[in-house]
């Protein structure tokens, strides 16, 4: 098996309350002590994990700078090295050289990482080797077979190891090359399914054309995917509900990774919670990440995100709030994976939120719908799960233990509720290692 860290099990973590902040939720806390830091969060997970996928589907060697260190990233590149890419750890970055044809068996190790479960399949059927792929308990429920019968329409020969039909674990037997062509695609429970299949379709001999079933969740990581395809030298042409990807020869030698802002997340909610103003270093102006929508929610919830210039000329966000938000009602269907944050923040809000778009949350990590209802519910909110999302009523919030169900989003969730509410007990706050494993020390610097 490649390597992979086990899901680390840690004790409960005391999320820190902001200074000075008293009482509980509900707006009968006075709020003083304003925030005041700056915050340098890590590479992205969806770029850093796209890059090394198509740095391994290029010609030559790529260096990709600042990429995401974390246990996804890691489960990336040991998915890769399985399928013959090498990954050198270099002082400027991680230099990718291509996959190899090769043959025998291999095993690629999925954890609980939606990307490698879904963008690595492909890469091994245009290969020789018979690969096995399993993973965490929970990968083993999340979504897959949609893609699995795409690729196999596409030529791919993928056969079910007697778990759940069309889900890990199961194996690729790679012939050395994929047919592609014209496929149906419905990619409503993840769009990590379109995207899987759009970054490895350069490789395929006729290349790929996907039309589209049912909505596709999360857009802004499918403009990230065609914006990535591009760079590498690749010609995508979406059409309405259908996308097209000729065949082409891959090539960059170079590619810088952008900041995660979807984990900055919490760092834009704190000032916006517990008042004042919290900077973040190497926000980009232009991106295709989803989390650059926080800056339009931040001015929705009477906050300000601006751009500022830092001393050494890069760019930082400057977000000031004043701990009043009011409730509000949000379709997050494009940005689901700021759920668990944004439904942490809105507890604290002086009127009703409601959450809607993000069925497809309950394929997440875990079922974050019933996880979220369930959790702050607990902690005394008043909060409900719908078909589709959330609805939040302002009540006041007690101590209590967070459990975060092996969920990085939900530890980031639990120490948004520690801002205003003393004796959260965050539950392994060590998962949120599968992308920002220094979340906890970061989180205590910024709180002073
Ligand atoms: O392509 C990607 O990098 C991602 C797509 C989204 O998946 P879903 O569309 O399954 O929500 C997102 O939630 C996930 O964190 C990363
Ligand atoms: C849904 C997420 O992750 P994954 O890449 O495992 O799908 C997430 O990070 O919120």
């Amino acid at each position: 098996m490649p390597s992979d860290d086990p899901v680390p099990t840690t004790s409960p973590w005391t999320a820190p309350t902001a200074p000075h902040a008293q009482g509980t939720a509900g707006g009968d806390g006075t709020l003083g002590g304003a925030l005041d830091a700056t915050v340098r969060v890590p590479g992205s997970k969806s770029i850093t994990n796209r890059a090394y996928v198509l740095a391994a589907l290029s010609t030559g060697p790529t260096l990709v700078r600042e990429p995401l260190d974390s246990r996804d990233a890691r489960l990336m590149l040991g998915a890769l090295t399985a399928l013959g890419a090498t990954a050198e750890h270099t002082p400027d970055g991680v230099r990718i050289s291509p996959l190899t044809p090769g043959s025998g068996e291999t095993d690629v190790a999925l954890g609980n990482a939606g990307t490698v479960a879904r963008f690595t399949p492909a890469p091994a059927a245009l290969g020789n080797r018979t690969v096995h792929f399993d993973g965490d308990a929970a990968i083993r429920h999340r979504p897959l077979s949609p893609l699995l019968d795409a690729l196999r329409d596409l030529g791919a020969d993928v056969a079910d190891e007697g778990g759940r039909p069309g889900a890990p674990p199961f194996t690729v037997h790679g012939h050395g090359g994929l047919t592609g062509g014209e496929v149906d695609l419905d990619s409503s429970a993840s769009s990590q399914f379109l995207s899987a299949l759009l970054l490895a379709a350069p490789a395929f001999e006729r290349g790929v054309t996907v039309r589209l079933v049912g909505t596709v969740p999360s857009e802004p990581h499918i403009a990230m995917t065609l914006d990535m395809l591009r760079r590498f030298g690749a010609a995508p042409e979406r059409h309405g509900r259908e996308v097209h990807v000729p065949p082409a020869t891959l090539t960059l030698a170079d590619y810088t990774v952008e900041p995660d802002l979807s984990t900055a997340a919490p760092f834009v909610a704190a000032p916006l919670v517990a008042g004042g103003t919290v900077r973040i270093a190497g926000w980009p102006r232009e991106t295709t990440q989803p989390g650059d929508w926080l800056r339009s929610l931040v001015a929705e919830l009477g906050g300000e995100a601006v751009f500022e210039r830092a001393p050494d000329g890069s760019d930082l966000l400057r977000v000031t709030g004043s701990g009043h938000l009011p409730g509000r009602e949000l379709d997050l269907h494009e940005v689901g994976e700021l759920t668990p944050v944004i439904a942490a923040m809105l507890c604290f809000a002086d009127g009703p939120s409601r959450i809607s778009g993000v069925a497809h949350l309950r394929g997440h990590e875990t079922d974050r719908l019933t996880a979220l209802a369930t959790e702050l519910t607990a902690l005394g909110g008043d909060v409900t799960d719908t078909a589709d999302g959330l609805v939040i009523r302002p009540a006041p919030l007690r101590a209590g233990t967070f459990h975060t169900y092996d969920d990085h989003r939900l530890v980031m969730a639990g120490a948004v509720l520690g801002l205003r509410v003393r004796g959260i007990e965050v539950e392994n706050p060590a998962t949120v290692g599968k992308t920002f494993p220094g979340f906890v020390d970061a989180w205590h610097a910024v709180l002073g």
